[in-house]
């Protein structure tokens, strides 16, 4: 098994790195976890509460499910990933069966912040976008896909997602084997991972 963590900013384009990837491998041998839906569940916390954490910092990650479910998926157990809710900011009581694959992606802003998850990945990949466009694409993508207004994104970027990416995200490039530049689209960069893919399965 081939593990990839993926990380980056918010907005850096991961999960368009990842279908870029995946999308010329066979189905039955990639799968990909994402760091989302490993947000901790907040159950006891009314909805008004939950605006109010801060999902940028690495306590917000139940990281300690993420490396139980990469063991799992490492010694070929099927795992129910679970689901994750930006509209109600909370996991759902959905899971996604999840099988043991040639090769594993796991993305996620914070995934390098952890020492147990960095050593299971066999390669790490950081991808970079300059500040000003993942904003551009964050306040985009919100309002679009994620039901917020324009106030709640650009409050939330300017009182935890740029402090948190400087504290906690970007030290993490040094951890990267491969910096993914991504201000636009960057195929020659994902023909270099399929290829190394490729040559592992
Ligand atoms: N290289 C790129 N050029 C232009 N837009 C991009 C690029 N990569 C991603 N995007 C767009 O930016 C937004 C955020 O990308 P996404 O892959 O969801 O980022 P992340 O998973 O890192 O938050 C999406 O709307 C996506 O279509
Ligand atoms: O309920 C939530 C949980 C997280 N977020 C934000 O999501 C991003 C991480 O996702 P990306 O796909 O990597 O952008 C993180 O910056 C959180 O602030 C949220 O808005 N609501």
């Amino acid at each position: 098994m081939l593990i990839i963590g993926i990380a980056g900013g918010t907005g850096s384009g991961k999960t368009t790195v990842v279908n870029q990837i995946i999308n010329q491998l066979p189905a039955d041998e990639v799968c990909v976890i994402s760091q989302d839906s490993y947000y901790k569940e907040t159950n006891n916390l009314s909805y008004e509460e939950r605006t109010k954490i801060n999902f940028d910092h690495p306590r917000a990650i139940d990281f300690d499910l993420i490396v139980k479910h990469l063991t799992a998926l490492k010694n070929g157990e099927i795992i129910e990933q679970p689901v994750y809710s930006f509209v109600t900011h909370n996991r759902t009581k959905d899971t996604v069966k999840t099988h043991p694959r040639k090769v594993v992606i796991v993305e996620g802003i914070l995934i390098f912040n952890s020492e147990a998850l960095r050593n299971l990945f066999d390669i790490k990949i950081f991808v970079h976008a300059d500040t000003d466009e993942r904003l551009i694409r964050r306040v985009r993508r919100d309002i679009t896909e994620r039901g917020r207004d324009i106030d709640e994104v650009l409050n939330r970027y300017q009182d935890t997602l740029k402090p948190m990416h400087q504290q906690f995200i970007e030290p993490t490039k040094n951890f990267a084997d491969l910096i993914i530049p991504n201000d636009r689209f960057n195929t020659v960069a994902i023909d270099i991972v399929r290829t190394v893919i490729n040559e592992r399965l």
